[in-house]
């Protein structure tokens, strides 16, 4: 079939996004892999998937696809993607709209100056709802988080990493660095995502604090690998700094690809992320 797509990003972090109200679609993870190649196919870290709503007081569903071919809970930047790519194709007239996914339902708002600002819901803290097997190991108190020691064998050397462990709807474990820049993310990257106290896999999200309100950010993502920005990965880094009593909200993350902001109130409450949703070129495709 002809697959009529639209390339967008937030921040560097890079989408297909598709109308599957207007098309019928029927892929599994073989068509979704070769659409995000980017060899291949178009080429992306996430497919996202625009679909009718199927309970009442939403807008629209939306299903986000890693570049691995797995269909994955939540997506951060995708969601700012997702208000910009309804208004435009005219799916809706409203500018703030809720989006039910995997893992519930959130809120982008796209303003007037272009950027967007999401409701993302209230993070998980608690390891299980992670989800992170706990179980056995001696956590480290830091704030009122708490700081979780996982074992890696890099090069053949054991050694040990403090991760805060939170759920944006998909899972996170967040690591303090002294400099991004030089932080191992190629190595470890891949060893936390796999690492076997998360059942589901895990994005590896490394933070360096610049000050209270700033930080730098890398993120290797679960089934897309090192991205140049990761919305939820934002929002966990800012929640797990403000948790460990070295970051205020807002704030400023800095990631290779672009700027985010976050705000965030505390336990319990939604955390806000803002920042760019641009159309990059519309396509179409044999699939
Ligand atoms: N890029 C995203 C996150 C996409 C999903 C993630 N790789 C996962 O598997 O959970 C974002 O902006 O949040």
């Amino acid at each position: 079939m002809k697959l009529k797509f639209t390339k967008m990003h937030g921040a560097g972090n890079d989408f297909v996004v598709i109308d599957a109200i207007n098309q019928h679609i029927d892929f599994g993870p073989e068509e979704w892999r070769r659409l995000a190649d980017r060899r291949f196919g178009v080429g992306a870290d996430q497919i996202l998937v625009v679909e009718r709503a199927s309970s009442p007081g939403v807008d629209f569903r939306y299903r986000i696809f890693n570049n691995d071919g797995g269909e994955v809970e939540q997506c951060g930047n995708g969601s700012r993607a997702f208000v910009r790519f309804v208004v435009d194709k005219g799916l809706t007239r409203e500018r703030s709209i809720r989006v039910e996914t995997m893992s519930g339902i959130i809120a982008p708002r796209l303003e007037e100056d272009g950027k967007v600002t999401v409701d993302m819901g209230a993070p998980r803290l608690d390891p299980a709802g992670v989800p992170f097997d706990s179980a056995g190991l001696v956590g480290r108190p830091q704030g009122v988080d708490t700081l979780w020691p996982l074992a890696l064998t890099v090069g053949g050397a054991e050694q040990e990493v403090l991760v805060s462990v939170v759920s944006m709807g998909n899972p996170h474990a967040v690591q303090v660095v002294d400099d991004v820049d030089s932080a191992p993310v190629a190595e470890t990257g891949p060893l936390i995502e796999h690492h076997p106290r998360f059942p589901k896999r895990v994005n590896a999200g490394y933070m360096q604090v610049v000050d209270r309100h700033h930080i730098r950010l890398r993120v290797f993502e679960r089934g897309a690998g090192e991205t140049l920005a990761c919305g939820t990965g934002a929002c966990a880094a800012a929640v797990a700094g403000i948790r460990r009593g070295l970051l205020d909200s807002p704030v400023r993350v800095s990631a290779r690809g672009g700027e985010l902001s976050i705000a965030w109130a505390g336990d319990g409450q939604p955390v806000y992320l803002s920042g760019p949703a641009v159309t990059v070129f519309e396509g179409e495709i044999e699939i």
